[in-house]
């Protein structure tokens, strides 16, 4: 086990470059099997779940280089259409091989045990209500999900909530479909946009990523010809640093970020009174002084506040002055964070989606357990900003989604070392 040990309090200087987002990376890799030639992806994080993806395509018989953040895939090798579980139970995102080896051979057989955080039940109904609609035959054994078709066909999808996940499947399941396939009510994550315009370069038609309506012309075969793209910045790790600084104080410049993208927690953290500065590329953020509390935040779909900043933006107004409500719409289990920062110092209550937080002047290091990805990053922030000595068991968790997080930090100013746990 590994735990990341903290000696706060930490203020936080200087300039950090912000690594490619694991939301688009996943999908993009996964779209790689359909290229007719290499793809070659940069900015690639080097984070736990890459590295499962890549097995995941090499099991299927890819060629995989992952060096310096770059990662080249050459799919003309691939042979297998089953998944078994064990790579499956890796990551939450392996679900999405089933909409790219649908696209690719017209079957799939695969675990519906798929890994990731427990932040909630997370079913795929809609994705697999979407490929019954496409005319996939789907069929439920054992755990194991099968589905074939003869072609894909065209239609309209409605989804009753704009799901990230079956956005992407669908998408992926329908480049080759016999005419157009319309998404009404599609996510509108930036991560989508990436994905669609990775998947339009290998030769897809694909328009509207990006906006609640997505049509997808079907093509009868992608191009042959090398693909270079270079994957977006991570907003949930931007936002991870802005909450830092916003919780330590201090002054970072956040380089090679989309400020437009991270809108909904830039607003936030300026009204709470930290200074911030934007450009076309950079975010600059200065925080003196205690955060102002008498915030209301809650979590909902692009462009609203991301559920993957709830535990994150939580830790900044743990010490914040006054009263932060912050209600979480998305998952129903992502407060797992909450009983770790009581135990720290943090006054927070409760109530069923609903986290009603009186701000503390300081929190104290204590012995602290990440449960899921957001929360561990959560209690890392918290450690950050604590008085003392902060462990971070099961530091595993935030290696799924935030590249050498504490060399990062420490670049920043931060003390931070690592340790296998007992
Ligand atoms: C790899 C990746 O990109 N992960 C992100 C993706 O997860 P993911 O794609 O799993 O999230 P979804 O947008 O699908 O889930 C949103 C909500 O819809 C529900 N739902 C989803 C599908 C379905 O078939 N049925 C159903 O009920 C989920 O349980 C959840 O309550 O979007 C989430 C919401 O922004 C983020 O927290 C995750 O970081
Ligand atoms: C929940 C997350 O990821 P995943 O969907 O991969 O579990 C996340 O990135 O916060």
């Amino acid at each position: 086990m590994q735990k990341l040990i903290i000696y706060g309090p930490a203020k936080l200087m200087g300039e950090i470059e912000v690594e490619g987002a694991k939301n688009a990376v996943l999908p993009i890799l996964t779209a790689s099997i359909l290229a007719e030639n290499k793809v070659i992806i940069t900015n690639v994080p080097d984070i736990a779940d890459v590295k499962h993806t890549l097995e995941i395509l090499k099991y299927l018989g890819c060629k995989v280089l992952f060096e310096n953040n770059t990662v080249v895939v050459d799919s003309r090798s691939i042979k297998k259409f089953v998944i078994p579980p064990e790579y499956t139970k890796l990551m939450r995102s392996s679900i999405l091989f089933m909409g790219a080896l649908l696209s690719k051979f017209k079957k799939v057989e695969l675990s519906n045990q798929t890994g990731g955080c427990e932040i909630g039940q997370r079913p795929i109904d809609l994705h697999i209500l979407a490929f019954r609609h496409l005319g996939i035959d789907v069929s439920e054994y054992d755990s194991r999900i099968i589905c074939k078709c003869e072609k894909i066909k065209s239609g309209e999808i409605f989804l009753p909530i704009p799901s990230v996940g079956a956005t992407e499947n669908i998408i992926l399941a329908s480049i080759f479909c016999d005419d157009k396939i319309v998404i009404k009510n599609a996510a509108k994550e930036p991560e989508i946009a990436d994905l669609c315009h990775f998947l339009n370069k290998l030769g897809a038609k694909i328009k509207g990523a990006g906006t609640h309506i997505i049509k997808i012309e079907g093509v009868k075969k992608l191009k042959n010809e090398e693909v270079v793209h270079r994957v977006i910045p991570d907003r949930i790790v931007a936002g991870t640093y802005l909450c830092a600084v916003a919780a330590c104080g201090e002054e970072v410049v956040l380089r090679g970020v989309f400020p437009r993208h991270l809108d909904s927690i830039l607003h936030i953290l300026k009204s709470a009174g930290c200074k911030i500065k934007e450009s076309k590329n950079e975010i600059w953020i200065k925080k003196e002084g205690r955060l102002k509390g008498g915030q209301r935040i809650t979590t909902h779909y692009y462009p609203g506040f991301p559920t993957d900043l709830q535990a994150p933006v939580c830790s900044a107004f743990v010490v914040a002055d006054g009263v932060t409500i912050i209600k979480e719409t998305i998952f129903e289990n992502r407060f797992k964070h909450i009983p770790e920062l009581i135990k720290m110092g943090a006054d927070i209550h409760v109530e069923k989606d609903i986290a009603v937080i009186n701000g503390v002047e300081k929190l104290r290091g204590c012995r602290v357990f990440a449960r899921d990805l957001r929360g561990g990053a959560a209690l890392f922030v918290a450690g950050l900003c604590a008085e003392g000595v902060t462990e971070v068991f099961e530091a595993e968790y935030i290696d799924r989604g935030y590249e050498k997080i504490e060399e990062k930090y420490s670049c920043l100013g931060a003390k931070i070392i690592r340790e296998k746990g007992e």
